[in-house]
């Protein structure tokens, strides 16, 4: 990779891409030589030359977008949302015909919220119960949020290795959606209001004791020194990578 990686960005005219394309002009170690929207040709990122792509997309765009990037060489710093375990599959699959190339999936690029996570780690097998309750602005497409379905996982897989029980809950009769959507046994509720941007709390109970931790993005702002971050790192670190605490030295 040049000195000065060679950036694009996919989404550019998005919420999010207009912000990531302001960043990477505004960064003095790297430089923006593609921005790309919808109906733009792909082709542009290898025309441009272009290192490291930044996908702002899609659900429904961003694996067409990886396939290209992946097959091409150049790196992607993810933040598109819509990750199953069927589609990182097959981006490794895609990565293991080139060893060389590095993906970034980061399901928030937010410090506090992937902190969040962190703590919620740690927090999880402490408490009898848990929940998580995201709130977003109501042009997103996805529900629960990606940084949400990742958070449940994170602490269930900590619940499950400390060997605690299930949350107890004595529901017998519920209306559709009313105790929210569980991911990996932890129920997650969505709520979508004009006004928010990027919200999460992380609920956890016990007899007598609520602990919640809570990260509020104000901007959308909040989320480009992770971007940034993420593209600094992304050159250097081949494979698949999901999670930007894993560029962050956290320690355990
Ligand atoms: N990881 C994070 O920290 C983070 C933060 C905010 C949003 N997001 C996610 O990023 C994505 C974008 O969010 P947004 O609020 O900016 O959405 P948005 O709708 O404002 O922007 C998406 C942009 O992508 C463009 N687009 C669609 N298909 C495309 C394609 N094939 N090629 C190029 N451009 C294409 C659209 O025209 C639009 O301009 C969503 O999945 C959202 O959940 C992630
Ligand atoms: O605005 C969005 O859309 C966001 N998407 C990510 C998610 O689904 O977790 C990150 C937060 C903002």
């Amino acid at each position: 990779m040049s000195s000065k990686p060679r950036v694009a960005v996919l989404g550019a005219r998005g919420r999010m891409g207009s912000e990531a394309v302001k960043a990477v002009t505004a960064a003095e170690d790297m430089e923006l030589v593609a921005a790309l929207d919808r109906d733009e040709k792909r082709e542009t990122l290898t025309e441009a030359g272009a290192e490291v792509a930044v996908d702002l997309t899609h659900p429904d765009a961003v694996m067409g977008n990886l396939e290209f990037c992946v097959r091409n060489g150049i790196h992607a710093v993810v933040g598109t949302t819509g990750w199953t375990d069927e589609r990182l599959a097959t981006v490794r699959g895609w990565l293991a015909g080139s060893p060389a190339t590095g993906v970034l999936i980061a399901p928030n690029f937010g410090i506090g919220a992937v902190l969040t996570m962190h703590f919620a780690r740690q927090a999880a097998r402490f408490f009898e119960s848990v929940e998580i309750v995201e709130l977003h602005h109501p042009g997103k497409a996805d529900a629960p949020s990606g940084t949400a379905v990742r958070t449940a996982r994170i602490i269930a897989e900590a619940r499950r290795a400390a060997g605690c029980p299930p949350a107890p809950d004595a529901t017998t009769t519920a209306l559709d959606g009313a105790r929210g959507a569980e991911v990996d046994g932890v129920p997650v509720h969505a709520v979508r209001l004009r006004g928010l941007v990027a919200h999460q709390e992380v609920l956890f109970g016990d007899e007598g004791e609520i602990f919640t931790l809570r990260h509020d993005s104000m901007n959308r702002g909040s989320f480009m020194p992770g971007v940034l971050l993420g593209i600094r790192r992304i050159g250097q670190t081949p494979g698949l990578t999901v999670g930007l605490e894993h560029f962050m030295d956290l320690g355990s």
